[in-house]
């Protein structure tokens, strides 16, 4: 299991709380790749190959594998197996049902036996919920990150309705904290909420936060550190497009590299102005 406490030391060792997101869109990929067999496999394995050292976590995404149907699913088994042992490995599927569907989403996630994977931590939508996400915390060694306040611009829709425990995204991070296993529970908190983060810490001092929207969506990295750092750095941020479709030419690993190295180096500066390295 990645433990909180491997977590904090692989930021430590790495200086980096950067999660490469392995958003793969094949339309976007360098044109040569698609000659190979498994062309979204070999543009992920490059990008892993050229990444692994200044990140602490991949996130594939679900719907640009499910998007090809089986042979999408034997690219992200395939994608799976690939990742670095010391990163975790995030399934961005965003699932939520009723509790025995849960628990067979669960089981083709994290059960290495059904579909062939078995992912660190699943995203997970809270609206239907705690029987909508029992069935994921109740594997041990594995995490649960719930939408708390998501990066779209759509989460003024709901996330921002007020409830007698505030706002709907607070509600959410105070009920979840309730639930069984909740020290397995992570948020997903977008970039581009960073002025929020200062609430979110209230009611979810200690957990990671799972942060997209730097990069392509313009959040800003400082601000998130700002706002929501905690004494133990407490963020995992991704930036997906920016960094995977940094170039779409033959070099296109050695510009994802570049551009997750320039997040290194700003993630790197905050940690030092921090003192947690
Ligand atoms: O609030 C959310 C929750 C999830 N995401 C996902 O993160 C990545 C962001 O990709 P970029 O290319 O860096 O914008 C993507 O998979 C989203 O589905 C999010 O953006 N916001």
């Amino acid at each position: 299991m990645i433990s909180r406490q491997y977590l904090v030391d692989q930021i430590k060792q790495k200086k980096s709380f950067l999660c490469v997101g392995l958003d793969t869109d094949v339309e976007k990929i360098p044109e040569f790749l698609k000659a190979y067999p498994d062309p979204i496999f070999e543009f992920n394995k490059r990008i892993i190959d050229a990444t692994r050292d200044l990140c602490i976590s991949y996130k594939p995404n679900a719907a640009f594998y499910e998007k090809h149907g089986v042979s999408g699913l034997q690219s992200l088994i395939a994608t799976w197996k690939y990742l670095p042992a010391d990163c975790l490995n995030i399934i961005d599927a965003k699932r939520g049902d009723m509790g025995n569907t849960s628990g067979m989403y669960a089981k083709a996630f994290f059960d290495e036996s059904a579909a062939g994977m078995s992912f660190d931590a699943i995203t997970l939508s809270p609206y239907m919920g705690h029987d909508a996400v029992s069935p994921y915390l109740e594997y041990k060694d594995k995490w649960v990150i719930i939408l708390a306040l998501t990066s779209s611009a759509g989460s003024k829709d709901f996330q921002y309705l007020t409830t007698e425990h505030g706002f709907l995204y607070e509600a959410v991070i105070q009920k979840a904290n309730t639930w069984a296993n909740a020290d397995r529970i992570m948020y997903v908190v977008g970039a581009t909420k960073s002025t929020e983060f200062t609430n979110i810490r209230k009611y979810a001092p200690d957990n990671f936060l799972l942060v997209p929207g730097v990069g392509a969506q313009g959040g800003s990295l400082a601000d998130v550190c700002h706002y929501g750092m905690n004494k133990d750095c407490g963020l995992i941020v991704n930036a997906s497009r920016s960094i995977i479709y940094a170039s779409n030419g033959q070099d296109f690993a050695e510009a994802a590299r570049a551009e997750a190295l320039k997040i290194q180096q700003e993630m790197q500066a905050e940690l030092e102005k921090a003192g947690i390295i």
